[in-house]
């Protein structure tokens, strides 16, 4: 959304009337208003022992982000262990979460906060190994900009290809290459450009432009808040901490309205509100809706949130909504502008980080969640990502931490957005409906023509029904007809139709 439209946005919201009429009002909070006031988000990548826990470390550090408290607590468990420098551990910021991880407590990623004189930012450290991959789409999803750390002394490794390729497909489009541990390499700026090079070109590959590479030491702290000019009097460009000041921050959403049902309200005689949290664009009472999938359409009465009564809401707000007519409408259901409406249908193309050890399987039936909207869906592999060489190469079935593009297959209407542009209603997890685990992550890229598998199951995959004309009819309509849909092959009418 351009800057013009989103004025517009603003002016439309401010200048609605409320169609009820009555209850508070709150006033609008245009989009841009809250976009600047919101943080940046931003992930650290790397390997192990990239030195991500220091560099954060030092960002808050450096930023004075760390308490007096927690300042004394490094001096002091830093006792004794003191590098050659003399400097403290500042990895042992971050170490009460790695405790926790070390005990095996579930954590998926941790958001830290902090701010300079000019903005505000949350990081999402998420860890290093091959196996935490998972971890790192979930930080990725919500972050703005990727700084992706190597060691000076081993430059590119398979890892920053694949977290550069995870952020990349999450949607980041501006990365930080922090050339950590340059003090190791002798400040050698020829290293440096060396590897500069090397991942530009593999950010280019991937669609992402905006690269800034800094020569960093987080040990020492230079580069990452405080310049190190004395040591690097080749290095001209900013410091992370500057970059991170001007990056520009995503949207997400390029929709328009979109509000997935979690939950339809009816606590009394009369009234009817489909409640759920905005997932895009805006909306004000007299707005024309449809609700998908089944395509009615009506215009919206009231926003209601627990105590107030709107005058409009936008993407993020937690809303019921009341519609002029009665409508039948469920959870996992989608409330949508009707001008700007999502993609349905039962076969879309996707992108697929694999999480589980089983990998993913075609062929075989797993349960798609997106949202509050669950469905039955078949997946075909048909390309996955070579992470050595970067190249997209033909396969049938993606393995743990592999990435790979899919064919999806509904048994029945999905509703979404292309991932690019919404992250909410473009983004699903696949759940094995036998173990329950999660077994991939996944991105939309859009619909697919390809007629839906489950029309062409084989035979034997299908249990055989052969009904009289007169139940035939009726038995189609059951939820369990429905919802077995494609596993059931219908014969009839049969002859005894006759008697
Ligand atoms: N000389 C030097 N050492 C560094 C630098 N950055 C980190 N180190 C050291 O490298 C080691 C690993 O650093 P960590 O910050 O723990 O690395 P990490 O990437 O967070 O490691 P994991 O948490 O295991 O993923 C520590 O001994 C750090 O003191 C640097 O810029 N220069």
């Amino acid at each position: 959304m351009n800057s013009q439209t989103l004025s517009q946005t603003a002016a439309d919201i401010d200048s609605a009337d409320t169609a009820t009429g009555a209850g508070s009002h709150v006033e609008a909070h245009p989009e841009t208003v809250a976009r600047q006031a919101r943080p940046l988000r931003f992930i650290t990548c790397g390997s192990v022992d990239d030195g991500k826990s220091t560099l954060i470390g030092r960002l808050l550090w450096d930023t004075k982000a760390v308490k007096e408290d927690q300042a004394a607590t490094l001096r002091r468990d830093s006792t004794g262990k003191q590098n050659e420098l003399g400097l403290p551990d500042f990895a042992l910021l971050l170490d009460g979460l790695q405790a926790e991880r070390e005990q095996g407590i579930t954590i998926d990623v941790a958001y830290r906060y902090f701010a300079t004189d000019r903005r505000s930012f949350i990081v999402a450290d998420t860890p290093g190994h091959v196996q935490y991959t998972r971890n790192m789409a979930t930080g990725a999803s919500t972050a703005d900009l990727a700084v992706l750390l190597v060691d000076a002394r081993a430059g590119i490794l398979e890892q920053t290809r694949r977290h550069a390729t995870i952020a990349a497909l999450m949607g980041i489009r501006q990365f930080v290459l922090a050339v950590n541990k340059i003090d190791l390499a002798q400040y050698d700026e020829a290293r440096f450009r060396a590897i500069s090079r090397d991942f530009k070109e593999i950010a280019l590959s991937l669609g992402v432009r905006q690269v800034t590479a800094i020569p960093v030491s987080a040990l020492k702290g230079e580069n990452i808040v405080l310049r190190g000019d004395d040591v690097m009097p080749w290095y001209s460009g900013p410091t992370l901490v500057e970059t991170l000041e001007k990056a520009t921050q995503r949207t997400g959403q390029t929709t328009g309205f979109r509000l997935p049902v979690q939950r339809v309200s009816r606590p009394g005689e009369g009234f009817r509100g489909y409640q759920g949290t905005v997932a895009g664009g805006s909306i004000k009472p007299g707005d024309s809706v449809v609700v998908l999938p089944s395509g009615v359409e009506a215009n919206v009465k009231a926003i209601v949130t627990y105590d107030l009564v709107r005058n409009a809401a936008v993407s993020g707000d937690a809303i019921t909504l009341v519609l002029d007519r009665p409508v039948d409408v469920a959870r996992g259901d989608m409330i949508a502008a009707i001008d700007q409406r999502p993609q349905t249908g039962r076969a879309f193309s996707a992108r697929l980080v694999a999480l589980s050890p089983d990998g993913v399987v075609p062929g075989k039936r797993y349960w798609l969640k997106a949202g509050a909207r669950r469905q039955r869906v078949m997946v075909r592999p048909t390309s996955a990502l070579d992470l050595a060489t970067g190249n997209w190469d033909d396969a049938t079935f993606l393995p743990v931490n592999g990435i790979g593009v899919v064919d999806l297959d509904f048994e029945d209407t999905a509703i979404f957005d292309p991932y690019e542009t919404n992250r909410e209603t473009g983004a699903f997890i696949l759940i094995d409906p036998e173990s329950l685990n999660t077994v991939a992550g996944g991105m939309i890229d859009g619909k697919c023509s390809k007629s839906g598998r489950f029309d062409a199951l084989p035979d034997a995959d299908r249990a055989t029904v052969t009904l009289p004309a007169r139940l035939l009819e009726a038995f189609l309509k059951t939820e369990f007809a429905r919802s077995h849909a494609g596993e059931i092959r219908v014969t009839g009418p049969e002859e005894v139709d006759a008697e």
